[in-house]
């Protein structure tokens, strides 16, 4: 099929949440917000009921995927997945669970056959999924693991970038408790993380000699050991190693000090070493905006930068400017130096 035929594949999401709101909004206004084609694999009854609990006038259509791009610019194409869901917003229903973890699986068994371009998420309720069985801290990791089931032999270590016009930053330790970060931080998963950042940022994002600035973990970067050593004896060596790769790796950075506007100047992606470390700064920056992209896998994933938002589901308040965003950019990432 004529990759221009192709479209991107929308997971479904917590059915309680806002996923289905944005998907509709932002099918709602692809013009205005120029979008590209993609299909959602969802309950097609349920999708239905939700947008006339918001109101809104989206003529749905049910689809294989292939015949997604010939049906967008007039319905909503969905791909029917997973089993018939209630539309409680804002009201956990564990029953959904497999639905909305079969949506995933398909949307990413698509990509390896060639029926989508490109994966974009919507936001999951991970205590939920937790509580029916689901043993991957979130997207990111279950995308790895997807990844190696259906390429076989591709290398696949999933790091999670959220990516705004004014911050990029990467978490070295990303779904742990603060309390085990020290133990997690380990020489070798900062070089891992840094060398696929380095090479994503190159071959997908067209940076050519892209600039890593590293977080130090302790305040003011452990102020020569006399507040935590984890930069002395974790940090430091492996940026030293980076470098000696040819690798830009600035840092350790003081993390309270590397955020404002000029200290950003400096670095193309800021790396911390723990999840809130780096995506406070992001979201406070660029909250409607910014994208989740998860870098080192062989396809492509992006999702909004936000979560389920419970409180906004069913009300037509959610906002679908970052989940826009993540459709644009999954779209110009699946063609290679298109950003
Ligand atoms: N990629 C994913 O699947 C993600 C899932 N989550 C999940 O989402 C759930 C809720 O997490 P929270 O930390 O409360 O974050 P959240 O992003 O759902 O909500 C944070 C705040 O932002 C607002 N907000 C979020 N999206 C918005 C939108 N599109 N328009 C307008 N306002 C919006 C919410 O109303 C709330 O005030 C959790 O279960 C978490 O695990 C959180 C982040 C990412
Ligand atoms: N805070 C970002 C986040 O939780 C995204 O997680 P994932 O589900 O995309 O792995």
């Amino acid at each position: 099929m004529a990759r221009d035929k192709i479209s991107l594949a929308v997971t479904c999401g917590e059915p309680a949440g806002i996923g289905p709101d944005i998907t509709l909004l932002a099918w709602s206004a692809r013009k205005a917000l120029g979008l590209p084609s993609f299909y959602l694999r969802a309950d097609p009854g349920f999708i239905a009921r939700r947008a006339k609990r918001l109101g809104l006038d989206v003529p749905i259509q049910a689809v294989e995927p292939e015949d997604a791009a010939s049906v967008f610019a007039k319905s909503l194409p969905i791909v029917p997945t997973g089993s018939g869901l209630e539309d409680t917003p804002g009201v956990e229903a564990p029953a959904s669970a497999a639905s909305v973890i079969t949506s995933i699986e398909a949307c990413v068994e698509d990509c390896a056959k060639g029926r989508a371009s490109a994966v974009v998420t919507n936001p999951i309720n991970k205590a939920a999924l937790y509580g029916a069985g689901f043993t991957y801290p979130g997207h990111t990791e279950f995308l790895g693991h997807l990844a190696t089931r259906h390429w076989p032999g591709a290398s696949a270590t999933p790091v999670m970038m959220i990516a705004g016009p004014s911050l990029m930053v990467v978490p070295v330790t990303i779904h742990i408790a603060i309390a085990e970060v020290p133990a997690a931080l380990t020489q070798d998963l900062i070089l891992e993380t840094a060398r696929i950042t380095a090479a994503d940022l190159k071959t997908r994002f067209g940076i050519p000699s892209p600039r890593l600035a590293f977080c130090g973990l302790n305040p003011h970067a452990g102020e020569n050991g006399a507040m935590g050593q984890e930069e002395l004896t974790v940090i430091t060596p492996a940026l030293e190693i980076l470098r000696a790769e040819g690798i830009d790796a600035i840092g350790p950075l003081p993390a309270d000090t590397m955020f404002h506007p000029r200290a950003r100047e400096s670095y193309d992606v800021a790396l911390g070493m723990y999840h809130d470390q780096v995506l406070v700064p992001a979201k406070t920056i660029g909250f409607d905006d910014a994208v989740n992209v998860t870098l080192g896998l062989p396809f492509v994933r992006t999702s909004p930068d936000h979560g389920t938002a419970y409180g906004l589901a069913g009300t037509g308040k959610a906002r679908p400017d970052s989940f826009a965003a993540a459709l644009r950019m999954a779209a110009a990432l699946a063609n290679p130096g298109a950003l």
